[in-house]
Parts: structure tokens; C-alpha cells; sequence
């Protein structure tokens, strides 16, 4: 069995180095051609997909509609959920990541991008890019809408929703791209992996190159790679570690 996850591509505030969270940034020009490169990597691989899924933020949903539109697969069902946001930034949303490195340091920028269980500091409840304002997550309970969210958080949520709703149109056949964000799919992807707190610090995911994952029936990892140039997508992964360095 087999599931294709593709990080949305580059966004406008992913150009401009700020943390962006349930902000819902588009792509920039970049990233739709991003976007348009990780169809034809399927293509040339020969992938098909019977469904997909996406966040509700805008820089997953076209990444998805491009891919659908360039693979001539717009007419299959796609399912989105709050639940495969990226991780929610909390008071650093809209701040630049450089800037805040220079100003608490390069390992607290590291600790709020990459650690496990330690959250940004919260949104003000009151703040008006706050979720519980926004018409999409009006059927969400009080207590699922975050602040702020670790990566821990990140995978209480997305979890619940790979078990029960992804997984299982793996597990009956379906051939299914998920697109996301960058710790929607580390957290899956630590699930799948069984990677351990301490490594997962060391997972960045770039964006527009889709990640295939083979997997068992009980939803674990047999093999992963990437599509496209190794050399590439090496780089890709070193330029956002290095979105958190305290240069520029
Ligand atoms: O700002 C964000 O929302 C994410 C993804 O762009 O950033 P980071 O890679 O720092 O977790």
C-alpha cells in the first residue's frame, strides 16, 4: 500500500520568512510552478490517485488543484480537514524567523520550530486573526481550536484523523495524495515512522516535492523517497533548517 504526501508549495510569507501557521498565505508565483513541477514528477512516474486530501488553508487546497488540474484528475473526490493545518504558530505568526533568531537566539527559534512538545507562546484569545473568529472552524469545539500547538499537538490532531479517515481508504485500496503542510506531515510522518522525540528535530520537509511512503496494513513504514533530483531536494531541506539562522 501506498500514500503520496506533497507539502503545499513555496507561499508568500515562506519567501518573506515568517512564521505562518492558520495564516492563510497563497502561494507565491514560485510555488505555483512548484506546484506544476510535482504533477509532472507524478506523471512521469506513472502515479494515479482515486482521492485526496488537503487543509483548509488556501496554500495546500491550490497546490492540490494544480497538481489535480496538470495529472487531468479534478473530478476525484477530495476531502479537507482544519485537521491537516499546518502546526497553529500562535503569537509568532506573521513574525520573521531570522529577526526572531537574532533577538532570543538561534536555539530558541530551533526549539520553536523543531522540538516536540515545547509550544510558541499563545495567540491572545482576543487577537482578530484568532481561529475562533474564522467562519471555517465554526464547527470546531473550544477546546480544538489552539492558540498555539506543538508538534505534539499537531500529532493529537492529525493522527485521530489518519486513523480513522485516511487510513482506512488506504487499507481498501484507494490510491490517495495528501496535501499538506510542513509539520502536518512531520507529525504523520514521526507516527508512521515510530521516530523517537529526540530525531524528529531533525525533519524538515521542503516544499513542492511529493514524499511517497509505502507502507504495512497496520499503517507502518516498508520504504519512503522523494520525487525528483536527490541533490535537489537535499538543498531544498537545508534552505528551511535554515530559515531559523539569525543572518540577513
Ligand atoms: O511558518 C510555518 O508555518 C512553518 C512552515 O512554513 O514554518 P517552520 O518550517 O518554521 O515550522
Amino acid at each position: 500500500m501506498r500514500v503520496v504526501f506533497l507539502r503545499h508549495g513555496e507561499s508568500i510569507w515562506n519567501r518573506q520568512n515568517r512564521f505562518t501557521g492558520w495564516t492563510d498565505v497563497d502561494l507565491s508565483s514560485r510555488g505555483k510552478e512548484e506546484a506544476e513541477n510535482a504533477a509532472k514528477l507524478l506523471k512521469e512516474a506513472g502515479f494515479e490517485f482515486d482521492l485526496a486530501f488537503s487543509s483548509l488553508l488556501k496554500r495546500a487546497i491550490r497546490t492540490l488543484w494544480i497538481v489535480l488540474d496538470e495529472m487531468d484528475l479534478m473530478w476525484i473526490p477530495v476531502e479537507k480537514s482544519w485537521r491537516l493545518n499546518e502546526r497553529h504558530y500562535g503569537a509568532l505568526q506573521g513574525l520573521n524567523k531570522s529577526e526572531m533568531a537574532k533577538k532570543y537566539g538561534e536555539k530558541q527559534v530551533l526549539l520553536w520550530r523543531r522540538s516536540y512538545d515545547i509550544a510558541p507562546p499563545k495567540l491572545d484569545i482576543n487577537d482578530p486573526s484568532h481561529p475562533r473568529f474564522d467562519p471555517r472552524y465554526r464547527n470546531l469545539s473550544p477546546e480544538e481550536i489552539p492558540s498555539a500547538e506543538s508538534l505534539k499537538d499537531t500529532l493529537q490532531r492529525t493522527v485521530p484523523y489518519w486513523k480513522e479517515k485516511i487510513f482506512p481508504e488506504i487499507l481498501s485500496g484507494k490510491k490517495v495524495l495528501i496535501s499538506a503542510h510542513g509539520n502536518s506531515i512531520r507529525a504523520l510522518i514521526k507516527y508512521i515512522e515510530g521516530i523517537s522525540d529526540e530525531e524528529i528535530v531533525g525533519l524538515n520537509i521542503p516544499t513542492g516535492f511529493p514524499l511517497v511512503y509505502d507502507i504495512d496494513e497496520r499503517g507502518k513504514k516498508l520504504s519512503s523517497y522523494y520525487l525528483g533530483d536527490i541533490e535537489e531536494i537535499k538543498q531544498a531541506q537545508s534552505k528551511v533548517a535554515a530559515q531559523g539562522k539569525a543572518i540577513g
